[in-house]
């Protein structure tokens, strides 16, 4: 993302990164690149994240098919379902805040970034397939599903760059490689053993109050026979759903607590603000969080300053070309977009460096139509509502309860952020002090 955002800042809106490739940056483009079905996500999306051949909604090219599997996901993420969640994800957070107390008994800085990543494996496992993990109590601290996890990831990175690896036997591609694709099955094991647990809850009579994204995808299924996914399919979407919901809401909750510990006025107010709402800080409802408008900008302006998908996001001209930011580009074109760049344009977002939660107080229509976190149009984020739901929860949690502060060595540099399609701070060992503040 850095090198693609200076090569607009240094050549203009439009510009070829790579061969039939272009990086563009207007605000302009946003409504065509990414308003229609007919810009097709490009090919970096199935060579990314298809499993053993089967896409998934975040992998799938075809418009008609992603609509199908977006219908099935879109009760997961009604608000009434959002709301029967988050006893769950409240439940996860409190333990956390548990973690928090014994490394402030012990005088010990937090390392928060991998502590957030349990604390959202955690959720979204539970959330997304009824998942019974538990890697904040165990206090694992290389817990074997979050080194898989990242092992997978890699494995889909490399796959775009050589998209026919998979043909390559083991002792060709070298030892690391190979535990990256052996580490990519095992994931998909931990996706079959979801399915495996639901079908057993389903033969005891458990599932009735389920409310879980698997459970909302079964039923989708069942009352619409023609739209009803197969096991494999099903596997694939739980592989999705740690991929897409785990990751991104980790890093989102470590930046964010890191502009908190940077910023202490806007810590200070935020603080205020939640104390005036909530009295009983061990017992905090969703519905509380969400009447402090003071968390509900804060939360946007730590999606808008570190976008966990900060890379392009590629589509492809359709066939007949197109005319984007001034220029006529014609068909099978990918054209991406970045929310990196566009997130910051001093055009849109003045000061766009500045961590400054105020100025969500009165956003102007371009801050709302051109903020790219989620991207935006048919294929943009379907977990959006609970991304914000729980990041809502944790900050507001967490920042209810304690204080935070910077370690010496949690310097920017440590916080740059890497750029592996998902972004992540350059070093994993970012410290933050926390302290009880009731
Ligand atoms: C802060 C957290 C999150 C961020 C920043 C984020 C960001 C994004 C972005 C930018 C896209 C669009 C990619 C593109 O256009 O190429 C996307 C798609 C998607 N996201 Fe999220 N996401 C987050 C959380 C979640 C969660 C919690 C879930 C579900 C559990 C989820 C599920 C998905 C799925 C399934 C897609 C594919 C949608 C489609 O292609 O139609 N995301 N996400």
């Amino acid at each position: 993302m850095y090198f693609t955002a200076e090569q607009n800042r240094r050549y203009g809106s439009l510009v070829e990164v790579s061969p039939g490739i272009l990086s563009c940056n207007s605000t302009t483009a946003i409504k065509t690149v990414f308003g229609s079905h007919q810009w097709r996500k490009s090919r970096f999306y199935s060579e990314f994240a298809d499993f053993n051949g089967v896409s998934s909604l975040f992998s799938e090219t075809k418009h008609e098919r992603a609509q199908i599997l977006r219908r099935a996901f879109l009760p997961a993420f009604a608000r009434a379902n959002l709301v029967a969640m988050a006893p769950n994800i409240f439940s996860h957070i409190y333990k956390f805040l548990a973690k928090l107390d014994e490394f402030e008994r012990a005088g010990k800085p937090l390392e928060a970034y991998k502590w957030t990543r349990y604390l959202t494996f955690e959720v979204v496992t539970d959330v997304g397939f009824g998942g019974e993990y538990d890697m904040i109590s165990s206090g694992e601290l290389n817990h074997p599903f979050v080194k898989d996890f990242d092992g997978s990831t890699s494995w889909g990175l490399v796959k775009t760059v050589f998209p026919l690896v998979d043909k390559v036997p083991d002792w060709m591609i070298g030892k690391t490689m190979a535990h990256w694709r052996g580490a990519e099955s095992r994931t998909l094991k931990h996706a079959q053993g979801g399915l495996a647990q639901w079908r057993y809850h389903k033969q005891i009579g458990k599932t009735a109050n389920r409310v879980d994204i698997l459970q909302r995808l079964i039923e989708h299924g069942d009352q619409h026979p023609n739209e009803k996914l197969s096991e494999q399919e099903l596997e694939t979407e739980i592989m999705e759903i740690m991929l897409a919901g785990g990751d991104t809401t980790a890093t989102t909750v470590t930046y964010g607590l890191y502009e908190l510990a940077k910023n202490l006025p806007v810590q200070e107010r935020l603080r205020a603000a939640l104390r005036a709402e909530i009295c009983d800080p061990a017992n905090i409802k969703l519905e509380s969080l969400e009447a402090v408008p003071y968390l509900d900008w804060t939360v946007k302006e730590m999606l808008r300053t570190h976008p966990t998908l900060p890379s392009m996001l590629e589509r492809v001209v359709p066939p007949g070309g197109a005319q984007v930011a001034g220029y006529h580009v014609p068909g099978g074109t990918v054209i991406g977009m970045s929310a990196w760049s566009v997130n910051k344009l001093p055009e849109v977002f003045p000061d766009p460096w500045a961590f400054q939660p105020e100025r969500w107080e009165k956003p102007t229509p371009e801050m709302t139509a051109n903020m790219l976190t989620f991207s935006t149009g048919p294929r943009a984020c379907v977990g959006q509502n609970l991304a914000i739901v729980q990041t809502r929860i944790h900050i507001g949690t967490i920042l209810r309860n304690f204080t935070v502060q910077l370690h010496p060595d949690t310097t920017p540099e440590i916080m740059h952020t890497l750029d592996n399609f998902q972004g992540k701070p350059v070093e994993d060992k970012v410290f933050l002090f926390f302290k009880r503040s009731t």
